[in-house]
């Protein structure tokens, strides 16, 4: 069992069996039954800039959790003065457009937004250019007071690569969007709930608590329908309405192929808790 250390301000737990010797990462298990997976980013002297050896590992540990039929829902999160600033500038300095495209640059993206669990995004300070899109990629945003969101690409000629000129637009609209990313202004976790960019906003100490509630929440639920309705609701930023309307009720029909919906009825019927086997 390999231990990792304890995130700040929590009081939880500080284990995760599986977890590798992560570098760029801090990985644990907390909530009363262990079943939310927290994946704390870790390079603070760098205010968690995204270097491609971090974001090797936080695919992993996504991929890891995802697999793990014990965890329910996934938290990633920074620390109380940044959730992540952005791509490492200094890394790509000196990229050029053909060994971006030879390496596939941001390609491990994808084991993030591939995962099947949820995953929340709980941001305190700043969440900034990949930040901004991290926390975008992920299912759900709570954030800190003190939380900045940006899309600060232009500031030093360049435009948001993982996801800001098209996932943003989805959240704020067009005009807000246009905004962020020409200006590069920063906004606050009040305006980013305002936008809708944000779920809800908790004190700075409140943050991780609050989220690991909403984790444990979802855990609640039937992991394989958890799972359908993310990708039900996913697919509403993927297609028209009529096809995503289409999708919705294929996936309504499959729940009822799910000894978990038969158990849900059932379970409300005889006035009863519901016991969910995922199945
Ligand atoms: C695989 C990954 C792919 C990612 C996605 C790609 C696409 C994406 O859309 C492109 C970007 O995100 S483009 C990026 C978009 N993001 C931006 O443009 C934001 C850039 N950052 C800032 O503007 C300022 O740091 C803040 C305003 C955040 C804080 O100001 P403050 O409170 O005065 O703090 P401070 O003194 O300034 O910083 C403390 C230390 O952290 C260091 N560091 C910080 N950010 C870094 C970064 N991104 N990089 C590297 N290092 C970064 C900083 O150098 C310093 O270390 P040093 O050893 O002393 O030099």
């Amino acid at each position: 069992m390999a231990e990792v250390a304890s995130i700040p301000n929590t009081g939880l737990l500080k284990f995760y069996s599986a977890a590798p010797s992560y570098e760029n990462i801090l990985v644990s298990v907390v909530g009363t039954k262990k079943n939310v997976g927290v994946i704390q980013l870790n390079r603070p002297k760098a205010l968690n800039a995204l270097c491609k050896p971090l974001f090797v590992e936080l695919g992993k540990a996504v991929k890891e959790f995802d697999s793990d039929s014990s965890i329910a829902a996934i938290i990633i999160t920074g620390n109380e003065k940044a959730f992540a600033a952005g791509a490492d500038i200094k890394e790509m300095q000196n990229n050029t457009y053909s060994s971006n495209q030879k390496a596939g640059f941001l390609q491990e993206w994808e084991d993030v937004s591939n995962c099947g669990k949820p995953i929340i995004a709980a941001v305190n300070g700043f969440a900034l250019g990949g930040g901004c899109e991290l926390a975008m990629l992920c299912d759900i945003i709570y954030a800190g007071e003190k939380a900045k969101f940006g899309q600060p690409e232009i500031n030093i000629g360049t435009i948001p690569g993982a996801g800001g000129t098209q996932r943003l637009p989805r959240y704020v609209g067009k005009s807000k969007a246009m905004e962020i990313v020409l200006t590069g202004n920063f906004i606050d976790a009040h305006e980013a709930e305002k936008m809708g960019l944000v779920s809800r906003v908790f004190p700075v100490d409140k943050l991780l608590e609050e989220t690991v509630k909403l984790a444990e929440r979802i855990g609640t639920h039937s992991p394989l329908v958890v799972k359908m309705a993310k990708q039900s609701v996913n697919q509403a930023f993927e297609t028209t309405l009529k096809s995503g309307l289409l999708y919705e009720k294929s996936i309504f029909y499959g729940t009822f192929a799910t000894e978990d919906r038969k158990e849900g009825m059932t379970a409300f019927i005889e006035k009863r808790p519901p016991n969910f086997k995922n199945e």
